[in-house]
């Protein structure tokens, strides 16, 4: 209270030829014009968290950066708010606005008590960032981005940044496990999900080896890391941007960096038998995604359209998969990935596990284990055979699905969603996928369930390890639709399933496996009895895994995605929609 008394001032400023009204005052700076009887109009107000820099002088920065050096001037850079276009969270922008002082010494006591209320509002701020781009991520304009659009803003803020071109996979992991990261407030990546994943298995492991902490074991309270990270979106996917944010936009991800915006989000490690794989936050998929992934890699050099040809190609090849699926429920009564609800910035469940995670905020010394800890809920098993079987610890939108995988799923709930489609007929599947690119309910069809959980672990039916192939007689499985039906009603019943159908395998060689093409299911009698894990992007090299969530293990410069943007059920914006759909919020 004291703080806010102290920090207040009231005057009267110029912005060209009118006159306004500028007050600071607790988390607020507002200017109102008022007109020549002294009436009030419109009043701007901007959070002070949200001011970007306060300059002596006259100041533009774009095209280039000019400064009017005068005594009674001081200009405001600050988040201006627009409506985005096909995307429902807001695009950030630069707002400016530049104010004449009666005289030096106001000039100087605003631009004083700004600055001082900035650090005082926002004490997340960096000061120094490490900053890795992928020169060859999504479109290849990773620099260009980067030197264009966001160092000017870091520049203004006054972040000094050190900056890495990286010239080989798995450069930037490497740095963050070995060299020097004092003096750094975070870790900036301009990439896709991969580059992403880099940053977080670097950061990850380096907090883990300070803490003296063994990764490979997969009963371990990990130790959340101290450094924020910043995705300056230049990828294919950008689904972490995307459902961190709301919108694939370099300036607006800039500009949450620059004022500390700081968002939680779990992470799930992924472990075979008692050594660390890899960590996942957007998409653990067997089946569809994997074979999608495994396909993609195949043509990289047709950039972000890759994944629609493979997606396509994969759909047609109509393969399903067995595999025995058990997972550890979260507790239902905390929330439900049916209860349509959306993690939004300041999300409710978010902020109770904030509380229950680091109880007196403290956040680095109180993480207790959350896995061990939890007596609640049993292990649950299911068998049978999948079109895809699917973990996310958030809802991963991304512009292909605007409401993502999982639309009610949370940033950091310590949960993640599990997916199980069954297999069906292909037509049932495209229906599944087609749902994720509008607002209907890809869980509202009877082959599809969805579960809260706090750990998966996915395993083969026995004898299918040393399996890798079966023969089939032209359709997947060469069983009827029929008799699939009933193979599904009866592996969905009961808790500890078994499968009805057993398949005849039969060996291949590793050579033969890699040159069978995976469109085998049309048009060649031998389908893969395996499919591979898609790990937000990478495929892992074991099928059978155990997965954890650890709530909150990392936090982002972003702060989950604001309401106020409309979104039809077209997944369009309130003006641009032109389907006369309904609004759903
Ligand atoms: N200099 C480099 N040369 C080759 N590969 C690199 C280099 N730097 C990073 N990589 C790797 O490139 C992979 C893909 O990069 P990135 O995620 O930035 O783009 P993308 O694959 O187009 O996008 P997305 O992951 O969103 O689909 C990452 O896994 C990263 O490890
Ligand atoms: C008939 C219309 C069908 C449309 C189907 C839309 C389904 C879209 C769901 C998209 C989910 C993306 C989840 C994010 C995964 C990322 O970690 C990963 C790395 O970038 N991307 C992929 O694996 C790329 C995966 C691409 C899958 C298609
Ligand atoms: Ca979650």
């Amino acid at each position: 209270m004291e703080m806010e008394t102290e920090l207040r001032l009231e005057s009267s400023l110029w912005v060209g030829n009118k006159r306004y009204r500028a007050v600071l005052s607790g988390w607020h700076f507002n200017w109102t014009e008022v007109d020549k009887k002294n009436r009030d109009k419109k009043t701007i107000s901007v959070p002070v968290a949200e001011v970007v820099g306060v300059e002596e002088g006259r100041v533009e920065i774009l095209p280039r950066k000019s400064v009017e050096d005068t005594d009674k001037d001081f200009t405001v850079f600050y988040v201006k708010r627009s409506s985005s276009g096909s995307s429902y969270g807001l695009l950030w922008r630069l707002g400016r606005i530049q104010f004449s002082c009666p005289s030096r010494v106001l000039r100087d006591q605003w631009t004083k008590h700004l600055r001082t209320a900035l650090k005082t509002h926002s004490p997340l701020r960096p000061n120094r960032l490490l900053v890795f781009i992928n020169p060859f991520g999504g479109k290849k304009k990773g620099r260009k981005i980067y030197h264009s659009l966001v160092a000017p803003l870091f520049e203004l803020a006054g972040i000094s940044s050190h900056v890495i071109v990286t010239e080989r996979a798995n450069q930037a992991r490497d740095h963050l496990l070995k060299k020097d990261l004092k003096g750094f407030d975070g870790v900036v990546c301009v990439g896709g999900d991969g580059m992403f994943s880099e940053i977080l298995h670097g950061l990850i492991g380096r907090t883990q080896q300070e803490a003296g902490l063994s990764e490979n074991d997969p009963t371990v309270a990990l130790q959340p890391c101290p450094l924020h990270i910043g995705i300056i979106p230049a990828g294919s996917t950008d689904c972490v941007c995307y459902a961190t944010v709301g919108v694939i936009d370099p300036v607006t991800s800039a500009l949450h960096i620059i004022i500390g915006d700081s968002q939680p989000l779990d992470v799930c490690s992924v472990h075979q038998a008692s050594a660390l794989m890899r960590y996942s936050v957007s998409l653990l998929g067997y089946g569809f995604y994997g074979d999608v992934l495994a396909e993609s890699e195949k043509h990289r050099w047709m950039g972000p359209l890759r994944y629609d040809y493979s997606g396509t190609m994969v759909y047609l090849s109509n393969r399903s998969y067995a595999g025995i699926v058990q997972y550890l429920p979260a507790d239902p009564l905390l929330s439900s990935p049916r209860d349509r609800t959306r993690c939004l910035s300041g999300c409710s469940v978010c902020s109770r596990t904030t509380e229950r995670l680091f109880p007196h905020s403290s956040v680095y010394s109180s993480h207790f284990n959350q896995f061990s800890s939890d007596s609640e809920g049993e292990w649950v098993s299911v068998e049978g055979r999948f079109r895809c079987v699917s973990l996310t610890c958030m809802s991963s939108s991304c512009p292909k699905s605007p409401l993502g995988l999982s639309p009610s799923a949370h940033l950091a709930d310590g949960t993640g969603d599990l997916i199980l489609v069954w297999d069906t007929h292909p037509l049932g599947f495209l229906k599944f996928l087609y749902r994720h690119t509008s607002t209907q309910d890809q869980f509202d069809l009877p082959f599809v369930e969805v579960h809260r959980v706090k750990a998966v672990r996915f395993s083969l039916p026995s004898g299918k390890e040393e399996e890798a192939y079966k023969e089939t007689g032209g359709l997947r499985g060469g069983i009827d639709e029929e008799e699939r039906g009933y193979i599904e009603t009866v592996s969905r019943n009961g808790s500890q399933q078994h499968l009805a159908e057993r398949d005849t395998g039969q060996e291949m060689t590793n050579e033969q496996k890699m040159a069978t093409p995976f469109l085998c299911g049309l048009c060649c009698s031998k389908v893969p009895a395996k499919s591979v894990w898609n790990c937000d992007g990478e495929i892992l090299s074991s099928t059978e895994i155990l997965c954890r969530i650890h709530g909150q293990l990392v936090r982002l410069y972003a702060r989950g995605i604001e309401e106020g943007a409309a979104v039809h059920n077209c997944g369009k914006e309130n003006d641009k929609c032109q389907m006369g759909c309904t609004l759903i919020k």
